[in-house]
């Protein structure tokens, strides 16, 4: 039992322990988040690293009048525990438990639902400026990663913030990793604002040791001290925050809980933007995520003892990285492009195999795109690998930068489909409904990796035009014995007579397959039509289904816009006479759930696909296939 931490049962409750309380404080919230994430899985090393940042900031601020805008909210384990919902702590990421995110609906110390990186002065910004036009009271706090800085809309919030003559305060956290190293010019830009002291203390001791050496030494000591002056006066005395309007105080350390409550201070009584830099170190607290603190990024369940194994990219992520590199070997226009996820995609082999071929541009996933414009206008294969839920950032990108210049760019869409315990703001339900609308785009969904890299490999053989191979988290799922790879956009399994059709795409096909046979065993007479190229769907695999009574669509991503809706209309195009339904996603705010459990919940499984076809067939023989109702 935490004996301080069990005395927080609600907001502001931190306030009430005596300073030197916190220190023990601290180390119960690093013990109870360690004990969670290692029973829960979760994201650990960020959040070890904001422990004392989070208890200095509920002792100076006071929520949820003050309001603090976790960037991505990834961190925000400590804030939880500090908001009253300790007691629910050991329900982080589970089914109907606490969000692994800052979540509204959770609490109202949560301004906003958050996921997604590089918002939070956006946000907080707007917040600020509604406060002061409101006449309501309140400071507002956002706190953002360096990794998160890489990110173009956090400077759109810089830009519109350092305008502002209120306060509003930026929290640099600055632990000089994303989720793998952090890269890029703001990255190295951060790493010499840090190094400041040192680097100016290092100047000190060669201009002293300058002036030990006879005769030249005096001279060139005189050199350095001019050299250092100019540092001083044109680089070190101003950071790129000043110049854009915050008042800039730091680099501090992060861990030292007066300073960053005295800082705090300070900045809460400003009347202006201010941002304070810290430094602070992912896993702090805990030896195996200190020392390896990419792997404690996000992790599945593990043994706190003994520490997780290394982080390798498995299933379709591991399978696409490995054809990245076969094909990358013999091809040497093929470019591996990725926004801060290398080891999510499975990109670790091709950034050590071919380094020059290989771009991690930072979060920032809008200039991912239109980076892989220039490349493929300038002759080489951009293929850009990224998650489902990220590639929403990039819409306008893909229609202007890639589609619109005719252009050959090739989405790798990760984690297409549900993801589990990410939840709301990770699920990849949206893409094949917003890509389905970009002009001359492809898109595939391989059920399995062997499809996974002869969609790749087709695709870079393939004409000028945007492609997009969407494939889920995890590994392949169930494989009929007599499943052969044609290359065909569409498969179609079963009898013409049969009475039910079930049309789907990506991993609900294995699902689909394993429904059949228990349909089979049924004596019901079924087909099954995979498709295999979802955009533009192939005329023939809508004709195929033309004479079938019952026809069932099973979609694993969103109901509204989605490919499901497409074939429906197809159908009506054609005249279809018998009875279609879609099963898809309603509500693409789909919670945090094992992933096979949500898709179970979400009637796309084997027994959802059952039940379904049961129920169909008996409306079918009710309305005698007079209509089509999608
Ligand atoms: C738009 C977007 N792209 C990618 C991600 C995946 N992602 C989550 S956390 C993270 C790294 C963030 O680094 P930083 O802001 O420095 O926080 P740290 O983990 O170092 O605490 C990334 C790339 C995301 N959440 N949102
Ligand atoms: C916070 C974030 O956006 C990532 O860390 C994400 O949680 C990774 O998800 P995977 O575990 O699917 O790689
Ligand atoms: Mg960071």
């Amino acid at each position: 039992m935490s004996r301080l931490l069990s005395k927080i049962k609600a907001p502001n409750d931190v306030k009430k322990l005596a300073a030197n309380e916190l220190p023990e404080l601290c180390d119960e919230i690093r013990e109870e988040i360690i004990s969670t994430v290692a029973d829960n899985g979760g994201h650990l090393a960020s959040n070890l690293g904001v422990v004392e940042l989070t208890v200095a900031l509920h002792r100076v601020f006071t929520l949820p009048e003050d309001c603090i805008v976790w960037d991505v909210g990834h961190q925000s384990y400590a804030h939880k525990l500090l908001t009253g919902r300790e007691e629910a702590f050991s329900t982080l990421r589970r089914e109907d438990g606490l969000s692994g995110f800052p979540s509204r609906e959770e609490s109202d110390c949560d301004p906003f639902t958050t996921g997604h990186s590089s918002a939070s002065i956006s946000s907080a910004l707007g917040l600020s400026v509604a406060k002061a036009l409101a006449g309501d009271p309140g400071h507002v706090i956002a706190v953002i990663g360096d990794g998160a800085l890489t990110g173009g809309l956090a400077y759109e919030g810089l830009n519109n913030a350092g305008r502002i003559n209120r306060n509003m305060i930026v929290i640099l956290n600055d632990n000089a990793m994303s989720i793998s190293r952090n890269v890029g010019s703001i990255a190295r830009y951060l790493s010499y604002v840090r190094a400041k002291p040192g680097y100016l203390n290092a100047k000190d001791s060669v201009e002293a040791a300058l002036c030990r050496v006879p005769k030249v030494g005096e001279h060139m000591a005189a050199e350095v001290r001019r050299v250092k002056n100019q540092i001083k006066k044109n680089i070190f005395n101003t950071t790129i925050f000043q110049d854009l309007g915050f008042n800039y105080y730091g680099p501090f350390d992060g861990h030292d809980l007066r300073t960053l409550t005295s800082v705090l201070t300070m900045a809460r009584d400003m009347d202006k933007p201010v941002l304070i830099h810290i430094r602070t170190y992912k896993g702090r607290g805990y030896k195996y995520a200190e020392n390896a603190p990419s792997v404690y990024h996000g992790l599945a369940a593990f043994d706190r003892e003994k520490g997780a194994g290394e982080a390798i990219a498995k299933g379709f992520s591991h399978a696409f990285g490995e054809t990245m590199c076969t094909i990358a070997g013999v091809n040497e226009k093929l470019c591996a492009v990725t926004a801060a996820m290398e080891s999510g995609t499975g990109l670790t082999d091709f950034r050590e195999k071919y380094r020059s071929r290989f771009f991690d541009v930072g979060i920032a996933e809008e200039h991912a795109v239109t980076f892989c414009a220039g490349l493929a206008r300038g002759g080489m294969i951009p293929v850009f690998a990224v998650y489902s839920t990220f590639l929403q950032r990039a819409y306008d990108q893909l229609i202007h930068d890639g589609a619109l210049q005719h252009l050959k760019i090739i989405l790798a869409v990760d984690r297409a489909g549900v993801v589990g315990e990410d939840g709301q703001t990770h699920q990849g339900v949206f893409d094949a409904a917003f890509l389905r609308t970009v002009p001359d785009i492809h898109v595939y969904a391989p059920t399995y990796y062997d499809e996974l890299s002869d969609n790749l490999d087709d695709c870079i053989k393939g004409e000028n035009h945007l492609y997009a191979i969407r494939y889920p988290r995890g590994k392949e799922l169930y494989r009929p014995e007599n499943y052969t790879l044609s290359g065909k956009p569409f498969y179609v399994f079963g009898t013409e007579d049969a009475s039910a059709t079930l049309v789907t795409y990506g991993r609900m096909f294995s699902f689909a397959c394993e429904a059949a046979e228990t349909l089979e065993k049924e004596g019901i007479k079924r087909r099954i039509v995979k498709l295999n190229r979802i955009v533009p769907i192939d005329p023939k695999a809508v004709e195929a289904v033309l004479r079938c009574p019952t026809v069932l669509f099973f979609e694993e991503g969103v109901r509204q816009g989605g490919i499901a809706e497409e074939f429906g209309a197809m159908l009506l195009d054609r005249n279809f006479r018998g009875h279609y339904e879609v099963h898809a996603i309603e509500n693409g705010f789909i919670k945090h759930a094992p992933m096979f459990r949500t898709l179970h919940k979400l009637g796309l499984d084997v027994e959802g696909m059952v039940n379904a076809v049961h129920t169909a067939l008996q409306i079918a023989e009710k309305k005698d296939g007079k209509a089509v109702s999608i």
